[in-house]
């Protein structure tokens, strides 16, 4: 694994093959990998210790499994994945602060079960960054501005005990003067310039991202599908990092 890179890489493809095939032929250009709902589903948890076989034992795994549902459900899912051993999961913000405290203590019971030397970190994700804030206010009857919202759950995630959380480019700053710089921003909708935005509505550049304060870029799409991926990740990584000399 890189240990300059900023990307944490989705690998949202339907075969476990197709995802260790990816890690393969990144795992030099990124900070580490994200499994999600497409890859655990199709695949099962033995996907993980593939990545790990692929990548190396040291692996930064991101498990985006985004537990929503009552506190004691939560802690349960929270302690089985941290028994696991991933570096880090996350919970959606909108279960509350009785959910993510769950979902933090079920982490350090789990870690502890599975004779792991560290709880995974435990992000909380916001606002999901395909929601516009017409939608928010619209469909889902928030009636504070977007940013406001983002940042009171960003709050409510902190005093709750998480590490971090997943936002969009555009609260980054904001989070940061909340929350402080020890919290861990992980920022998806991240797009270099002229890419396909796909279903994404919340964007900015890697650069952007990165100049704001964020600690992590989830991207996925404009890295493994393009012609050369690993060429995709380095360039992102070659913003990122001028970005942060500029800073
Ligand atoms: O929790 C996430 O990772 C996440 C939260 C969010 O608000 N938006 C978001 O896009 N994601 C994930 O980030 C990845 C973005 O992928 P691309 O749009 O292909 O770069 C997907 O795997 C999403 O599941």
């Amino acid at each position: 694994m890189s240990n300059t890179s900023r990307i944490l890489l989705p690998l949202d493809t339907d075969t476990a093959d197709k995802a260790v095939d990816l890690a393969v032929r990144l795992k030099d250009d990124v900070a580490g990998f994200k499994v999600g709902l497409e890859l655990i589903n199709a695949a099962g948890f033995d996907v993980f210790e593939r990545i790990y076989d692929a990548a190396g034992k040291d692996a930064k795994i991101f498990y985006d499994c985004k537990f929503h549902d009552i506190p004691n459900t939560v802690a349960g899912a929270s302690r089985a994945a941290a028994k696991r051993g991933v570096w880090m999961f996350n919970v959606h913000a909108s279960g509350g602060s009785a959910m993510m405290r769950a979902a933090v203590q079920g982490a350090a019971e789990g870690a502890e079960a599975g004779g792991h030397a560290r709880k995974p970190l435990v992000l909380a994700v916001t606002i999901l960054t395909s929601i516009a804030p017409e939608v928010l206010s619209g469909e889902l009857g928030v009636e504070r501005p977007l940013k406001d919202h983002v940042v009171s759950l960003a709050r409510l995630a902190q005093d709750s005990g998480c590490d971090g959380i997943v936002a969009s480019p555009h609260e980054i700053a904001a989070i940061r003067e909340a929350c402080g710089p020890d919290f861990v921003l992980v920022i998806p909708g991240v797009r270099p310039a002229g890419a396909d935005v796909g279903d994404q509505k919340r964007v900015m550049t890697p650069g952007e991202a990165v100049a704001l304060g964020a600690d992590y870029l989830v991207v996925g799409r404009p890295v493994y599908g393009a012609p050369d991926p690993s060429a995709a990740a380095r360039a992102i990584n070659a913003e990122a990092d001028a970005a942060r000399n500029n800073g």
